[in-house]
């Protein structure tokens, strides 16, 4: 254990002597000397991090920075402490993940799971089901159907939970000691799907009869609470991390997060974060709006958000949930009179428009809303000219960043040159125009509302780098553009691709943002060749 008061004189963790001698990766722990320092590494090493837990009523146990943090610090690199497969899931290889079928299938030799090779069947991971289904249920399991999610799947991560009590009771401890809202959860319907699907389950099929109902019960909320779904297996299954489960959620956060190819996962820092400053990531979806942010978070981690995004119901100015105002001679914008109600009082909620100060009821703001959600819903996917068209006809009702039109800017800004075999070269100058407009516009929101969130912004300067170029290359072409501007664009989209390789560098190469990020380093090296050209055609020193 560290040994170090946070108050009075600072003492040596190896000697207790007085110490001066700051460690400098968490700033907590103080030497009286090198050689102490050294001799500690080993031992302190595994937990030399720049924050500390806290706790407060509010939040229930928090990080704090120790330490000043800066852009792109790793804060946390773990693997999980637990993983397995979705709850709703078609059969899958409890080894790898990958989607099983009935040819693809091979039982496991001990317990009789589908696995998609002896090798997974001898991985750890699958260690708990195959020990529990002999040693326990005492019979081979048998899947037949492989072509919709199968219910057997559902307990699954759960039992992996439940067997760390003997196999691993270090790691069970730490799991227990995670929140799993019981109480709450209690009056929800996944609770009880959870006691009858779960529980009852694995105690009867499974007989598990060594586990209360309750206890299973626990486990399942630690799941649900403190999961995390990790996309780097197709589908993707889900992990509880040990100290990353203590990050506090904010709607507008200063860390992001990505997984290791393995399935491990990194949190960043990709803003700078002070001394003293709690560290937040993001539960939910970052670009839906206040109110169902809100609403998912206390329906799935049981609080309501008061973050400082959310109090503002003008989102640090962005309107990103505001709706034109309903009177035909205003052109303002409606927005919550308070944005931090809880779902009871949301249909009572006043929305005042910000020019002319009429107020409307929520019912009738809600209706406008609810028919472009629902046209967007409909709406086909893959299609600019679809696209194009739902930004016409519904930008009069909404504020230009509300967060419907925002996400239809996000996939139109990516999908011009992608219908074309040729990409962005064969696209129209107006279209090529518009790619470059749309990701200046939702990057330039972005960077208000969440400046922390990584991925969405790294392909979007990705994306508008590949714009920037096209566009100079074209007008060069034309002879439009002298060496020295094209110079100057190529330079703007050499900054483009820098930071969009920056921002995804953590992103495992199977997943799309991973594969952007590598396109993004080969570009880059493409693109300084062709700088070094132009520099020397134009007799000027490389910038
Ligand atoms: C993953 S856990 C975080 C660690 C937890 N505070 C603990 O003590 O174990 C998620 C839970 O923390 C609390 N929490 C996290 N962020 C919060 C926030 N911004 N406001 C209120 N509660 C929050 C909620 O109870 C939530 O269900």
């Amino acid at each position: 254990m560290d040994r170090q008061g946070a108050m009075g004189p600072k003492t040596c963790a190896v000697c207790t002597e007085p110490a001066n001698q700051r460690c400098g990766g968490c700033h907590v722990i103080y030497y009286c000397c090198r050689d102490h320092q050294r001799l500690d590494w080993k031992g302190h090493r595994s937990r030399c991090k720049p924050f500390k837990v806290a706790d407060n009523k509010a939040l229930g146990r928090h990080l704090i920075a120790t330490r000043d943090i800066k852009v792109g610090e790793v804060i946390l690199d773990e693997q999980p402490l637990v993983a397995g497969p979705s709850q709703v899931t078609p059969p899958v290889c409890l080894g790898c993940y990958r989607i099983l079928t009935e040819q693809s299938a091979c039982a496991c030799l001990d317990c009789g799971w589908p696995m998609c090779s002896e090798d997974c069947a001898r991985t750890p991971a699958h260690r708990a089901e195959c020990d529990i289904t002999k040693l326990k249920k005492g019979s081979k399991v048998t899947v037949r159907n492989f072509l919709q999610p199968h219910p057997i799947y559902q307990c699954v991560t759960t039992l992996r939970c439940l067997y760390l009590r003997d196999s691993d009771p270090v790691k069970w401890e730490r799991l227990q000691s995670l929140e799993s809202h019981c109480e709450e959860r209690k009056k929800t319907r996944r609770y009880e799907d959870d006691r009858v699907t779960v529980a009852q389950f694995l105690r009867h099929f499974f007989h598990l009869q060594d586990f209360e109902q309750e206890e299973i019960l626990r486990v399942c909320g630690i799941l649900q609470v403190n999961g995390h779904e990790v996309p780097v297996t197709d589908p993707p299954h889900v992990a509880v991390y040990d100290q990353a489960s203590l990050l506090e959620h904010s709607c507008r956060p200063n860390c992001s997060k990505s997984f290791t190819p393995d399935g491990g996962l990194i949190i960043h820092a990709l803003e700078p974060i002070l001394k003293g400053q709690h560290l937040s990531i993001c539960y939910t979806d970052a670009l839906w709006g206040t109110a169902n942010r809100r609403h998912h978070l206390a329906e799935t981690k049981f609080f309501w958000c008061r973050c400082v995004r959310c109090a503002d119901p003008t989102e640090f100015g962005t309107y990103f949930s505001a709706v034109r105002c309903l009177s035909k001679t205003c052109d303002g914008y409606l927005v919550p009179e308070n944005s931090l109600l809880e779902d009871s009082d949301l249909g009572t909620t006043i929305w005042r428009c910000g020019r002319c100060s009429v107020s409307e009821t929520a019912p009738r703001v809600l209706s406008v809303l609810e028919r472009v959600g629902s046209a967007l819903s409909s709406m086909q996917k893959g299609d600019p000219r679809v696209c194009e068209h739902f930004l016409a006809q519904f930008s009069p009702e909404l504020h230009p960043n509300h967060y419907y039109l925002t996400d239809v800017r996000l996939a139109l800004a990516q999908l011009y040159g992608q219908t074309s075999d040729v990409g962005l070269v064969g696209i129209s100058d107006q279209d090529l125009s518009e790619k470059a407009s749309l990701c200046r516009q939702v990057l330039e929101l972005m960077n208000t509302l969440v400046p922390a969130e990584h991925r969405v912004r790294g392909v979007l300067m990705f994306e508008l780098h590949a714009a920037v170029a096209e566009v100079a290359r074209r007008a060069s072409n034309r002879g439009q553009l002298d060496p020295m501007a094209l110079r100057d664009s190529l330079l703007e989209s050499k900054r483009l691709l820098t930071e969009a390789s920056f921002l995804l560098s953590h992103e495992p190469e199977t997943l799309p943002e991973g594969k952007i990020a590598l396109q993004a380093r080969k570009n880059l090296t493409d693109l300084n060749t062709l700088l070094q050209n132009i520099h020397a055609s134009i007799g000027d020193s490389p910038l």
